[in-house]
């Protein structure tokens, strides 16, 4: 009989995590599930502790409990390095790009994570940076670049590391209404090209409806539900979380 297990195990799940600070329960067994070629939103309330999961996840942050598992593995013991060597990479809400070096240096700094640590060959180093509108500043000191070409360089940063799960912390936060297509476009390169898992912490809730077939909400360290968008934020309890909320706006116009 054909073992048809490999098909059906996701890429990333997460068994009962939970993270505590001291006395200060930030979230408490939080188990989502996410496979290859999807896209996942994670929304909540501001402290909800959105971060704090892709931290865990990610492996900046050990879980107080819980495990973390890629495509089956356990690799709650493995470091942040270990774990983006394996192919779990984030990208941050504020760009970690080297400041003084140029967008190319950057680029080519981020490829020495990659798995096949090679150096980037001419051809794909300028399709990548005329996909994200920075061809133009290929030799610009990345600190001087306008903020959201900075955040878009972050994004090709991990991209070039060729992730097979992408944690993408609030990558539209700070980025002008028309700039944020090119995360729906980003997405679905990953998707496409690498075959990437998305998991998406948002905000901007017409991005989030346009990418994620799937969204959990998280609110007092608890999830409170999941489901397809439409589901998820027609939800009286969901609505509710955000009340009095900065996203409060956003959720309730969704
Ligand atoms: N290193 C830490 N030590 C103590 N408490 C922390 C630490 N990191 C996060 N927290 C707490 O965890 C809670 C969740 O924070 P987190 O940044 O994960 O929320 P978030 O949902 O990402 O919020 P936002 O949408 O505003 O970015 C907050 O109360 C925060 O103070």
């Amino acid at each position: 009989m054909t073992d048809t297990s490999a098909k059906t195990t996701p890429l990333l799940q997460t068994h009962k995590i939970s993270k505590q600070f001291g006395g200060n329960k930030v979230f408490n067994e939080i188990s989502i599930s996410l496979d290859k070629g999807k896209v996942l939103g994670v929304i909540g309330p501001n402290g909800a502790g959105k971060t704090t999961l892709i931290n865990v996840i990610s492996g900046q942050l050990q879980p107080t409990s819980g495990e973390i598992l890629l495509e089956g593995r356990n690799v709650t013991p493995a470091s942040f390095h270990a774990r983006s060597a394996m192919g779990l990479v984030r990208t941050f809400q504020q760009t970690k790009a080297f400041k003084t070096a140029t967008v190319l240096e950057n680029l080519q700094r981020a490829q020495l994570f990659s798995k096949k640590g090679m150096a980037l060959d001419a051809p794909y180093v300028t399709a990548l940076l005329d996909f994200a509108g920075l061809a133009s500043r290929m030799d610009q000191v990345a600190d001087t670049l306008p903020y959201g070409m900075q955040k878009m360089l972050g994004l090709m940063m991990a991209f070039v590391t060729e992730p097979r799960i992408l944690l993408l912390d609030e990558p539209a936060a700070g980025l002008e209404k028309d700039e944020r297509f090119f995360i729906d476009r980003y997405v679905e390169a990953a998707m496409r090209e690498l075959g990437c898992g998305v998991l998406l912490v948002e905000h901007d809730m017409e991005l989030v409806k346009r990418l994620c077939p799937r969204i959990c909400v998280l609110d007092g360290g608890k999830l409170i539900a999941e489901g397809t968008p439409a589901e998820v934020l027609s939800r009286r309890d969901v609505i509710e979380a955000y009340l009095g909320s900065a996203a409060d706006e956003e959720v309730s116009h969704a």
